[in-house]
Formats: structure tokens, sequence, C-alpha cells
């Protein structure tokens, strides 16, 4: 035997403690300071280092324990038969030497029956059932004293606190994992953001944190479920043949257990079984972190029995990990189709979920600040099945004397347009709206929706062969659209390109509260619109209004305003609402001003079909007219507008004497007024 070397035996010591001060972190205070690949990576380098020389393990190394411990605030509870740890294997041919241990011991050439179990990703837990009545909950704690979290337990609906049928032993322990499905984390989670909360790392984290609770209240309100993988019975002689056969008792006392489980027989079935889960992990609603590979034979098991830490009938072989170790070599910050700012953390490569990243999300700045995220940080990122990778934890340890803060800057990336982030508001936002690349499409989209311009054929499809064939860079270049530069392409004929300019062409005179809504000006909505349009009259009044003027219109609040305002202070709108007017465009309530509504403090009423304008169309004429339109006829109607096929309406107004026009009067009544 090779004697260690002081430089061996000091790193043991130096790795010993790294990893028990990990220990209290993760089991004792559910927070842990690394990921768990690099806890495994230090484990591993220990557990090797002591493999090679014997001679310099101690008494209190933590290989050779079960990690957790037993917090004061609970009571202890003593397990009657210890809850162990798992072994783990990282790769195939770890999987391979484990199955040859196996069959070594039991001295056999056949091939093992194993079960093969998703490791759910949360926290061992003993459940104790006296005369079938749940009486005592523990956590695994250090393996022998565990802590008793009965009342915490109770609270978690999959956990039957009576067992279903007649015929159940006496004295019956159940043991399961306690976890935390994905969605509910990601709802856990986002509630304690909104509350400046601590979040929690990853889903064990939370199902730990919330089970491990002073109040059981709290417990309560979390999302918890228990799945059920293993039985013991006081009276062993009770006890099935087989594991699996167990699993099948469990769950008919009414325990979840998972469905996934499978029986494979041999090492090269059970990495079948691997692949196979591997390749539903990111579909399952929780979390897993491997499988576990048990013997299926109860006497087997019993042949084989324990180490100091974990039996030798059963292992986990781990999936890729899901969190890594990085730094941030900086922030970048993206620009969306709406404008919204996002801070992107561009990393240090590394390699997660099984896949290299780069880059990840970190949201916001009220995200950054949370974190509290710098320049040069190492950090935790996450990549969960799907879901974009997610800077979750920054380890303020390792932070350099020279990290920086990461500034949100003063103009858009894409467009040199101010960034604004409205007052109560948690997105920043570049300005530039009408103008900005990167919100080119939208603004387009909007402005030709059916309730803006309404320009008919101009869809999502026409929008991108616009834009990308740089045709249209803003919405003012539409009208400079001739047909000979639409035919041609992508199989667009003659006619579909006269439609699209006929239809480009008919939305150069809307009413001001369309165009105005048009603009697709942040929390300006269709009735915002209205109400600004009939307020201010025209579109400079309402461009040069301050916030406190535009808060006069009913609905119109600070964050509205200040919408408003930064749009409008863009030199690049402006410059797009010039070239529009350039190009033709004329908004028809200009003239109109608020002393000029002709129709103020009346309320008319349309009925019947009208033949040359819709009933929107009507409306929103006479409503820049100032008029009310009104659903129903009565003594105060100022006049009917009857259509076509009108009917009790018209009787009604006929009856009380209220004034009507036909479609034809009603027509020359807006040209009288300079509406078409
Ligand atoms: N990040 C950190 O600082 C830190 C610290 C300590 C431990 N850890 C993590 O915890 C692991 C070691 O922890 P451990 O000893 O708690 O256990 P383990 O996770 O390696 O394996 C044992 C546990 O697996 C769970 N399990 C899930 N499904 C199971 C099933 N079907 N059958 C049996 N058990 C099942 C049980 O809770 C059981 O206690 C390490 O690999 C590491 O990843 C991380
Ligand atoms: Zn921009």
């Amino acid at each position: 035997m090779t004697k260690a070397s002081p430089d061996v035996i000091s790193r043991a010591g130096e790795l010993r403690d790294i990893i028990t001060e990990h220990n209290y972190q993760y089991y004792v205070l559910d927070d842990p300071r690394v990921p768990d690949a690099e806890y495994d990576r230090l484990f591993r380098e220990l557990q090797d280092l002591e493999t090679q020389y014997p001679d310099i393990v101690t008494p209190d190394t933590p290989t050779r324990r079960v990690g957790g411990s037993v917090e004061t605030t609970f009571e202890e509870v003593v397990h009657r038969i210890p809850m162990l740890s798992l072994d783990n294997a990282f790769s195939d041919e770890e999987l391979r030497d484990f199955d040859r241990r196996v069959k070594d011991r039991l001295k056999t050439g056949d091939d093992i029956e194993y079960v093969c179990e998703p490791k759910l990703d949360g926290l061992a837990v003993s459940l104790h059932y006296e005369s079938g009545v749940l009486t005592r909950a523990a956590t695994r704690g250090d393996g022998y004293t565990g802590e008793d979290i009965t009342a915490n337990i109770r609270t978690i609906p999959s956990v039957p606190l009576r067992l279903r049928g007649d015929k159940v032993p006496e004295l019956v322990e159940v043991r399961g994992e306690v976890y935390m499905p994905r969605e509910g984390f990601e709802a856990l989670n986002r509630r304690l953001a909104n509350k400046g909360e601590k979040t929690f790392v990853n889903p064990r984290n939370a199902a730990a944190g919330s089970l491990r609770q002073k109040k059981p209240t709290v417990t309560a309100r979390r999302p918890l479920e228990l799945c059920a993988y293993s039985v013991a019975l006081e009276d062993e002689s009770l006890l099935p043949a087989t594991h699996w056969e167990g699993l099948q008792q469990v769950s008919a006392w009414g325990f979840r257990i998972n469905p996934e489980m499978r029986r494979a027989t041999g090492a090269e079935d059970c990495l079948q079984a691997y692949n196979e889960l591997m390749g539903k992990r990111a579909s399952l609603p929780y979390e897993i972190d491997g499988i576990v590979f048990k013997v299926n034979s109860l006497a087997l098991q019993q042949q084989l029995g324990f180490v100091s830490r974990a039996p030798r009938w059963a292992i986990a072989q781990k999936f890729p990990a899901q969190e890594e170790l990085t730094v941030i070599e900086d922030v970048e910050f993206q620009v969306g189709r709406t404008g919204a700012i996002t801070p992107v953390a561009r990393l240090k490569p590394v390699f997660v979920g099984g896949v290299t990243v780069s880059n990840a999300t970190l949201h916001n700045m009220d995200e950054i600040r949370r974190l509290d995220a710098r320049i040069g940080d190492t950090v935790f990122v996450r990549r969960a099945g799907d879901v974009i990778p997610q800077v979750v934890k920054v380890v303020a340890e390792r932070r350099p004397a020279n990290a920086r803060e990461v500034e949100l800057p003063d103009a858009c990336p894409v467009c040199q347009s101010d960034i604004v982030q409205i007052e109560g508001e948690v997105v920043a936002r570049c300005s530039g709206g009408l103008f900005c690349p990167a919100q080119r499409k939208e603004a387009i989209r909007h402005y030709a929706s059916r309730k803006a311009l309404d320009i008919e054929g101009l869809g999502d499809k026409w929008i991108d062969i616009l834009v990308d064939r740089e045709l249209v860079n803003t919405v003012a270049d539409l009208y400079l659209l001739k047909k000979a530069d639409l035919t041609g392409l992508e199989r667009m004929g003659e006619k579909s390109a006269g439609n699209l300019i006929d239809a480009i062409d008919r939305s150069r005179k809307p009413v001001l509260w369309k165009f105005l809504y048009a603009l697709g000006i942040r929390e300006v909505g269709e009735a915002t619109a209205k109400g600004l349009a009939s307020y201010f009259g025209t579109l400079e009044s309402i461009s040069e209004a301050d916030e406190d003027a535009l808060q006069s219109v009913p609905d119109v609040g600070p964050i509205v305003a200040g919408h408003i305002r930064s749009f409008f202070d863009q030199t690049h709108n402006q410059e797009t609402i010039q070239a529009l007017k350039d190009a033709g465009v004329q908004w028809q309530a200009e003239e109109i001003t608020a002393s000029q509504k002709p129709l103020k403090g009346e309320t008319w009423v349309l009925t019947g079909s009208l033949s040359g304008m819709t009933r929107d169309d009507a409306k929103s004429k006479l409503e820049s007219l100032g008029a009310k339109v009104a659903g129903s006829v009565s003594g105060k109607t100022s006049c009917v507008v009857a259509g076509e096929a009108a009917g009790s309406k018209l009787t009604k107004a006929e009856n009380l004497g209220v004034p009507v026009m036909d479609e034809s009067a009603f027509v020359d009544f807006l040209a009288t007024h300079g509406l078409e």
C-alpha cells in the first residue's frame, strides 16, 4: 500500500471541510452554495483519494456518512431501520461495474432482476402507520436520527392519513420522496420574486424548505406531493418476496407510486431503461436527477446488505446536471418585438442540461437587483428541460474585486432611441416604437390590423416579406409601394398586388382616434385613443400636451401619460409621423377642435344596415363630431339613422317624434362636416 503524501493528506482534509460545509448549507439551511454537479465532483475526488489511500480515512469523513443532520426546531426521531443514501454511477461503465459487483457477491453468473425507478429530486421521508393510521413522519436526517415533521406531512394531499383496505398489518413504515412539481415550483418562485423575497434555486430545495417549516400552515400552501418507493413491516414474515410486489401493495394502500417504474434484467436492460427515462425527462411534470436500480428480490437484498452510507443492492445512475457554475463575462441588452429591453448574461461557456450554454436571460433590471448579479460574478446557471437557461443564484463568496454593476443603457442598442422605464413598470422599453428595426414588424402588423387602419390583405406573411426585403421599413413606406414592387414577389399575381395597393390607399384618411390607436403607443387602446382624440381634437395638441394635461382625459393615468409622452418625445417617431403626412395620410378629425364639435351633447342611435359603411364606421364618425351613440331610442334621442330593414327602433322613434335620417341623408350630412 502506497503511503499518502502530506499533500494528499492536506487535500483530503480540505475536501472534508468543504463538503461538510456544503452539507450544512444544503441539508440544514436548504440553501446550497454550489450546484450538485460541483458537490458531486468534490465528493468523488475525496472518495477516490480514500480508496487509493485507505489509511487516511477518518471516522467522521463525509463519504462514510449520510449527509443530513437534525435541527433543534424539530423533535428527534430515531429510525428503526437506518435511512441511507445511494451510491452513484456517473457512466454506463460504472453501472456495469455495479452489476458485476452484485453478481460477484452473490456468486452467480445469472442476470439479476432490478427495479428501475426515477430518482425524484426531493427529500426522503419515513411514514409510520399504526393500525392503518398515520402516526408519525420523519425526515432522513443523518440516516439514524431524523426530524419529526408529522404536522407538516399531514398537509400534503397525496399522503394517506389512513391506509385503504381491511387487511393492513399492525405496524407499517412507508418511505417515499416528497417533491415539488415543476409548475408549482415556478409559481412559488414567481410569487416570492414578486414580493421581493428570496427564491429557491431548484424544486429540490423548494421541497425541502417547504417541508421543514416551523408552521404547518406555510407547508400547507406549498404544492408538495409524495411518491412512495419502499415499505418495511415490523412483522417481516408478512413481506412479499420482491420489492416490486411491495410497491404494488403500497399502491393498494392508497399511495401514489411512480408510473415510470419498470423492471429490467441484467445491466444492458438497465442501461436501456436509463436511456428511455432520459428521453422522457424534459416532458415529465417533475424533476428527476437520475434513475435508481434496486435488486428486486428481497432475499438477495438481505444477502448483499449495507456499507456505512448506502445499501449494496441499489445504485443511482445520474443524468447530466441541470445546474452548473460559470462566470458572467458581460451583460448585453436585447430588444423584443414590442420594445421590451431584456438583459442577457454572456457566460463563460458551460456544459449544462446536456448542451453548451453561453447566454442566459436575466429577465429585467429588478431581477438583476434581486439576484445582485454583477459582471464578473460566479453564478448558478440552470437549464432544465427545454426551458431557456437562467441565472438562478450568485455565489457571493466568489465575487472578484473588480466585479461591475449592471446598468440599464440610455439608448436602444438597435435604434438609439431613448430607453424609458415608466415608474411602476418592471420592464424598460425602447421608445422608438414606429422606427426601431426590432419593433418594425409588430408596428406594421398593429397599424394594419382590423381595429386600427384595417388594411385588408396585409397579414403576417406579407409583412415578413416586405420587411425582410427592405421594401418597407416604417409604416410610412407602405404608402410609397407601387404595384410593380409587389408583382413577382412570392407568386404575387397582378390582381392581388393591385388589391393590396388599393387597400393601402383606402387607409389614407383615417379618423383621428383610429390613427392614434394605429401608432401603437403602449397602453393606448381603442377607448383611450377615442378619449384622447375627442378631448384634444388634433394630433398636434396631443403630441404637445404634458403629462398633467394628458391625465385630464378619462382613463389616462400617470403610466399611460408617461408612455404617450415618451412616444412623442422621440424624434424618430415624429419623423415617421411626418413621413406619413408627406405620403398623403390625413387623419380626419384634425380640423374639428373640441369647441367646434357640432354634435356635442347629442345622442344618436343607429338602426338597420347601412350599405356604404359599417356600423362601427358610422359610430366613430358620429363620435368624431361629438355625438354619443346609444343603443336604444328614448325621448332624449337627438336623431336616429335608419338603414335597410330598420325595425322596432325606427317605429319607436316615429312614435316619440324623434328625427330620423335615411342613409343617403346621413351621407350628405357627414359630407357637410367634411367626413366622407
Ligand atoms: N449542492 C450541494 O451543496 C449539495 C450538498 C449535499 C448534497 N448534495 C446533493 O445530494 C446528493 C447526495 O445526497 P443524498 O445522500 O441526499 O442522496 P442521493 O440524492 O444521492 O440519493 C439518496 C436519496 O435519493 C432519493 N430518492 C429519490 N428517488 C428514490 C427512489 N426511487 N428510491 C430511493 N431513493 C430515492 C431519496 O431522497 C434518497 O434519500 C449529492 O449527489 C448532491 O448532488 C448537494
Ligand atoms: Zn429601438
